[in-house]
């Protein structure tokens, strides 16, 4: 496996895109090397090969030393809000769109959710941010222009991206029957992540964004489009895991921690499924609202001792939604033996491990990350069919430093979502 020598910061400076690309392929300097050549014939020069196991970062650099050739003839202008750095604030940015190719959809933004995703990553919290950085991956709109080849859409049709832009369409992540491309190794999230033509994608805090056919999303006529964004991150994050785990049956008994985006459309979309929800939150302040308008059918505040312990080994499954280090030992007392304790939230330290507590009960720790496109299609559908929308509050642009902070302290019912159209004039 090739090794990278990590740049010193003035080779950063000198070759920002090229330690971009290096943050992509080897975040650590260990380099896979068939995933190396990929990248090379991608962006780099295409008779070049590796020749040895060592190489400096100058030698990496002139692998990929391919200009840019961002398909750029007629690119247009875009206005989004941009973080330059890991302080969190958040400035206007102009910047160019590719121009709407063959299998394109272009898409003019009227909303975009505000993902706790986007604050870890504007403030780089799980390192390797990538600025100038247009967050936003909950993405809906109007389709204003498609390419030749586009079979779905038409202008004036509703549209969503989620938190993928593309992928390499071929390998067994990516090809049928998975379709899960969010486990692609040449994924291209929405934003904060390297595209193809050498530029960095960026999301939807913006007035419009280009996409290939494949990777945009048919919206719900019967759902508004502002709660329907963030169904395209926070929905599927939830959804797809409750469908992987089995944890999506009809009397199933459910836990749900955090009630934050992504918990409180755990708790719709496993009432939808006819699961029973227990939600387990750190304080009594969403009780009512949980019970009454998510529709929960429990809540213990994970510090009650006494609930906590009544309510042990009683759950099929918990759905962990906390964005911050949290006991997990706690949470694993709750659940029967052969439950499963699933985690979608993504703190930036890692969790401490109760071992004896999951050996004693054989209980399943699990994983999920977002979903794939056909997933996210099923679970849109799904909402469609019970009426599932999220509950928001809608800002405008200028508000989302407001927005984050009030996300921090856990100070938000349930999700923000940028009127982008009423606040974001191009
Ligand atoms: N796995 C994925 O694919 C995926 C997708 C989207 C988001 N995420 C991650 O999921 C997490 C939640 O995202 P969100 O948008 O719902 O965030 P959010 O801020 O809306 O909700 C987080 C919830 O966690 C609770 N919480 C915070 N710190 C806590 C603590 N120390 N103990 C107990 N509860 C605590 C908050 O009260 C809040 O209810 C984030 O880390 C985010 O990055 C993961
Ligand atoms: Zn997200
Ligand atoms: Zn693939």
């Amino acid at each position: 496996m090739p090794r990278v020598h990590l740049p010193s910061s003035a080779e950063i400076s000198a070759h920002p895109r090229e330690f971009a690309l290096l943050r992509q392929v080897a975040p650590s300097g260990e380099a896979d090397a068939e995933v190396l050549q990929e990248y090379i014939k991608l962006y780099g020069e295409t008779s070049k090969t590796l020749s040895n196991d060592e190489i400096s970062f100058a030698e990496f650099a002139a692998l990929f030393s391919k200009p840019s050739n961002s398909r750029s003839e007629t690119p247009t202008n875009c206005v989004g809000y941009a973080a330059r750095d890991k302080s969190g604030v958040l400035s206007p940015f102009i910047f160019n769109r590719r121009p709407v190719g063959p299998t394109d959809v272009r898409i003019q933004i009227t909303h975009a959710g505000i993902c706790h995703s986007d604050l870890h990553q504007v403030k780089n919290e799980w390192g390797g941010s990538l600025y100038p950085m247009v967050p936003g991956h909950e993405i809906v709109g109007i389709v204003t222009e498609v390419g030749t080849e586009v079979k779905k859409f038409k202008p004036g049709d509703r549209a969503g991206v989620g938190c993928m832009v593309d992928s390499c369409g071929t390998c067994d992540m990516c090809a049928e029957p998975r379709g899960e491309e969010q486990f692609c190794k040449r994924c291209v999230y929405t934003y904060n992540c390297m595209q193809p033509d050498g530029t960095i994608a960026q999301g939807g805090y913006s007035t419009h964004i280009v996409v290939t056919e494949k990777f945009v999303l048919r919206l719900p006529e019967n759902l508004p489009l502002d709660v329907t964004a963030p169904l395209l991150c926070a929905g599927i994050t939830v959804y797809s895991p409750m469908k992987h785990y089995g944890l999506d049956k009809a009397g199933m008994k459910l836990g749900v921690v955090g009630l934050g985006g992504l918990g409180h459309m755990a708790v719709k979309i496993a009432k939808g499924m006819g699961v029973h929800v227990t939600v387990i939150s750190t304080s009594l302040k969403k009780k009512d609202e949980a019970l009454t308008v998510l529709k929960a059918d429990e809540f213990i505040v994970s510090s009650d001792t006494e609930a906590m312990t009544a309510a042990a080994g009683s759950l099929d499954g918990i759905i962990d939604t906390v964005s911050a280090k949290h006991d997990l030992g706690a949470l694993v007392s709750l659940v029967k033996v052969d439950g499963k304790v699933v985690l979608v939230g993504v703190p930036d330290v890692p969790l401490d491990l109760p071992t004896a507590a999951l050996i004693f009960k054989r209980v399943i720790l699990g994983g999920s990350i977002i979903g794939g496109i056909k997933e996210t299609q099923e679970m849109l559908d799904f909402c469609a069919e019970k009426g599932i929308g999220a509950s928001i509050e809608e800002v405008s642009i200028d508000y989302v430093h407001t927005a984050y902070e009030r996300m921090i302290r856990s100070d938000v019912r349930y999700r923000f979502v940028i009127d982008i159209q009423g606040s974001l004039i191009n």
